[in-house]
C-alpha cells in the first residue's frame, strides 16, 4: 500500500487497487500491461499529488505464478488467457476484493476515483464496501502509447524496440479483457484496440 499523501484533507483521491504481477512489473514483459498500469498510476497520483495504491498479492488473477506461468504455456499454444485458466481448472478470474476494501475503510478513505477498466472490480467492491465506500467515478487506465498517432502501436514497438510478435501478445491480452471480460476497453475489428483520443486526464469524470 502507498500513499502519496496526508489522506484527511482528500476527498475523492485516485485509488488504484492493483494486482501482483512478477512477470509485468519485475522482468517487464510486454504479455501484459500490468506494469504500464502500475507506473501510470503512480504517475498520475504524482501528479495530483496524491492518491492510494492498494497492492494486493494475488498474482495471475489469483491463480499464483506458478499456474500463471502454465497458464503461458497454453496460450503459447494458442489459446487466449481465459480459455488457458480454464483448461487448468481455475476461473477465469479468481480475485476477491475484500480485502482492499477493509485497507480502504482502514484508512478513512470513503469517495475515491478508482483507476481501473474492471466492470467487476467495481461491482466487487461497490458490493464489499456497501454504503460506506462511495467510487465516484473509474478513470479509465488506457495504453497511452495508442493514443497519440496513426500507428500507435508502431511506435510503441520503437519504444521498446520489439518486433510485431511481441506486441500481438499484449494486443490479444487486451482484446481478451474486453471481449471476454467485459472490461472498459473500446475493442476495433480493425486494429486492435481503439483508444479514445483524448488525454487521460481529461477522462477524470467518467461515470461506470
Ligand atoms: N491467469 C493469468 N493472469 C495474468 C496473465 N497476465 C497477467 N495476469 C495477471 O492479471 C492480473 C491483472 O489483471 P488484469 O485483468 O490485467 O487487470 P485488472 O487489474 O483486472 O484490471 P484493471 O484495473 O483495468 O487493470 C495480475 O495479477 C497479473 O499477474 C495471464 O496470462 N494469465
Amino acid at each position: 500500500m502507498f500513499a502519496a499523501t496526508r489522506l484527511s484533507v482528500v476527498d475523492a483521491p485516485l485509488v488504484r487497487i492493483h494486482s501482483e504481477c512478477f512477470t509485468g512489473e519485475t522482468v517487464s514483459s510486454v504479455r501484459c500491461d500490468c506494469g504500464y498500469q502500475l507506473a501510470e498510476a503512480m504517475r498520475l497520483m504524482q501528479e495530483e499529488g496524491r492518491g492510494v495504491i492498494v497492492y494486493l498479492r494475488q498474482e495471475g488473477r489469483g491463480i499464483g505464478l506458478l499456474e500463471k506461468l502454465k497458464a503461458y504455456n497454453l496460450q503459447d499454444q494458442g489459446h487466449d488467457t481465459v480459455d488457458a485458466n480454464l483448461l487448468l481448472n481455475h476461473p477465469a478470474d479468481a480475485r476477491t476484493y475484500g480485502s482492499a476494501s477493509a485497507i480502504l475503510a482502514d484508512l478513512g478513505v470513503a469517495k475515491l476515483r478508482l483507476l481501473t477498466n474492471n466492470a467487476d472490480k467495481i461491482r466487487q467492491l461497490r458490493e464489499r464496501g456497501g454504503r460506506r465506500l462511495d467510487i465516484v467515478c473509474h478513470v479509465p487506465m488506457l495504453p497511452r502509447w495508442w493514443a497519440g498517432g496513426a500507428s500507435p502501436q508502431l511506435s510503441y514497438l520503437r519504444h521498446l524496440g520489439l518486433d510485431q510478435t511481441v506486441m500481438s501478445e499484449a494486443d490479444k491480452y487486451l482484446r481478451t479483457k474486453a471481449e471476454r471480460m467485459g472490461h472498459m476497453l473500446a475493442v476495433d475489428t480493425a486494429s486492435a484496440i481503439t483508444i479514445p483520443r483524448t488525454p487521460t486526464r481529461a477522462l477524470y469524470s467518467q461515470d461506470v
